[in-house]
């Protein structure tokens, strides 16, 4: 996860990782044209939250100044590990052209659509990632055995996806002979859940976008994992097949013992015959998982208005992250045997999708955090002023994932795309029909006595009306208009009509 050109001995020796976009020398982060600086990182120092009761173990802690202190520090509009990419949502030489893409419902789209976004996501696993390398050892192992063979590998765009995740959630390595601490991974139960997984879509989105089709673009397609087991029944097979890869449907990164060993990644010794499973709504032994969410569980969770809550984990209750995420029920409790919305859906897919070191291989984990990430920007709509941070920093919470997200938009590493601002910076839309909240029996029996009781007031005023036009009608129909027998008033009525001034 580090761009190609840093990760030489000397750049790692060097601790700076501050590549040029032109490939001019006297030009990194794009300086000569005004495109960005090389500073130092400054990494959030803060005492991790409880959860992680460890520092200094793990080379993910702090990102990434294990690994470099010195970064590309884009200016305005550019963004990207030299400055030579746009930010999210502009294009162009100058990055000064916007373009929206819309996230839409795979099911809604034309049979060419989805075959198109089939092969881009095909293509994406057969296609080595033209600027990033992963890193395969830990830190104390990075410069090999004779200290000048760094350990990195090529990775390929679809892979380097599944291969983030699986980095952010592994186990923190104690050292030979110790178990190591799996108590905490660092994208997930934390208040960085929705901004990470936020990021790995676009992150995927950009290096499609860039590597296959410069000038066009490949927005997420989401499916709808809050339809009901009934609904989706109706659904299921088209759902999952429409993400059927077939000539890559196998795990990479399968090995979750692999925390015992020093190398990081089971891929090279994995082979490319391990088929991704999927046996939706087959867990027997686990009856509670073998339904989805129900469109009023989304509802309930977007009616929640604060982000998250203390202690910033698994456990907070009335937290929207929290609830979203599924460890609480929809309508915000905490309740340790509940799996709810997200985390329903993974566990629903029974199989490679439902394990969290893994679930990325399952090209459906794009559709399902793409719905995940329209209820976040649905929330974020209905919850926030446009343009408000989610946290602002000074009331940041110091949860375990504030402290060292993989990816560099939250806390420690600050740049333009640290926070998650309104949602019309990103470049993306999306296309949902929200559900709408049901009645409940009591405001059914309230509208109907109000529609009853107003049914009858006007049925009654109309008769009432109709009486006493008629009787007023007879009465006068007896006289004529301008006759000598002109009905007039009496004296005393005359004076009782007069106001009083
Ligand atoms: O891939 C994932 C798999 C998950 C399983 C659970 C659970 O609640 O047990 N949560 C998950 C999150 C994932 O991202």
């Amino acid at each position: 996860q580090f761009p190609r050109q840093c990760v030489t001995p000397e750049g790692l020796q060097s601790g700076t990782c501050c590549p040029s976009p032109t490939g001019l020398p006297n030009d990194e982060c794009g300086s000569s044209t005004g495109r960005g600086q090389c500073v130092s990182i400054t990494a959030d120092r803060r005492p991790h939250g409880p959860q992680y009761p460890h520092d200094g173990r793990d080379d993910r802690e702090r990102w990434p100044l294990r690994f470099f202190n010195r970064t590309c520090q884009c200016n305005g509009n550019f963004s990207g590990f030299n400055c030579g990419r746009c930010r999210h949502s502009l294009t162009g030489p100058n990055c000064d052209q916007r373009v929206t893409v819309v996230r839409r419902n795979v099911m809604q789209m034309s049979a060419d659509e989805k075959r198109a976004f089939v092969d881009a996501l095909d293509q994406a696993k057969r296609t080595v990632h033209p600027d990033l390398v992963i890193c395969t050892r830990r830190y104390q192992e990075i410069f090999g055995p004779d200290g000048a063979s760094v350990q990195f590998e090529n990775i390929t765009i679809y892979n380097y996806f599944v291969w983030t995740h699986y980095y952010s959630v592994s186990k923190t390595y104690m050292g030979p002979g110790q178990q190591s601490f799996g108590g905490v991974d660092f994208s997930h139960e934390g208040p960085g859940f929705v901004t990470w997984h936020r990021y790995h879509l676009l992150q995927l989105e950009r290096d499609i976008y860039f590597k296959e089709c410069i000038g066009c673009s490949f927005p997420c397609k989401y499916s709808d994992w809050a339809l009901g087991l009934s609904s989706f029944k109706k659904h299921a097979k088209s759902i999952i097949k429409e993400v059927h890869m077939t000539h890559t449907l196998y795990v990479k990164f399968s090995e979750e013992k692999q925390v015992n060993f020093t190398l990081l990644t089971s891929a090279l010794q994995c082979t490319e015959t391990n088929p991704i499973r999927r046996n939706p709504a087959g867990n027997v032994a686990r009856p509670m998982v073998q339904r989805l969410p129900e469109p009023q569980d989304v509802i309930d969770c977007l009616e929640l208005n604060t982000f998250d809550t203390p202690p910033y984990y698994s456990t907070s209750s009335q937290s929207f992250r929290n609830t979203v995420e599924g460890y609480s029920a929809p309508q915000g409790n905490y309740d340790p045997v509940v799996r709810s919305l997200h985390n329903l859906a993974h566990l629903f897919l029974n199989g490679t999708g439902g394990q969290t070191h893994l679930s990325p291989n399952d090209p459906i984990f794009v559709l399902l955090h793409t719905f995940t990430d329209a209820i976040f920007d649905e929330w974020l709509q209905r919850h926030t002023a446009a343009g408000t941070e989610v946290y602002p920093e000074e009331n940041a919470p110091i949860g375990h994932n504030r402290e060292f997200n993989m990816v560099p938009f939250w806390p420690p590493i600050r740049n333009a795309e640290m926070f998650v601002a309104a949602p019309d910076n990103l470049g993306y839309t999306y296309e949902v029909q929200w559900p709408t909240r049901a009645y409940t029996i009591s405001e059914i029996i309230t509208i109907a006595i109000v529609a009853v009781v107003l049914v009858v007031a006007v049925v009654g005023g109309v008769i009432g009306c109709a009486v006493r036009a008629r009787s007023y009608r007879s009465a006068e129909g007896l006289e004529p208009l301008l006759g000598e027998q002109f009905r007039r008033y009496s004296e005393d009525e005359r004076h009782a009509s007069q106001s009083v001034v």
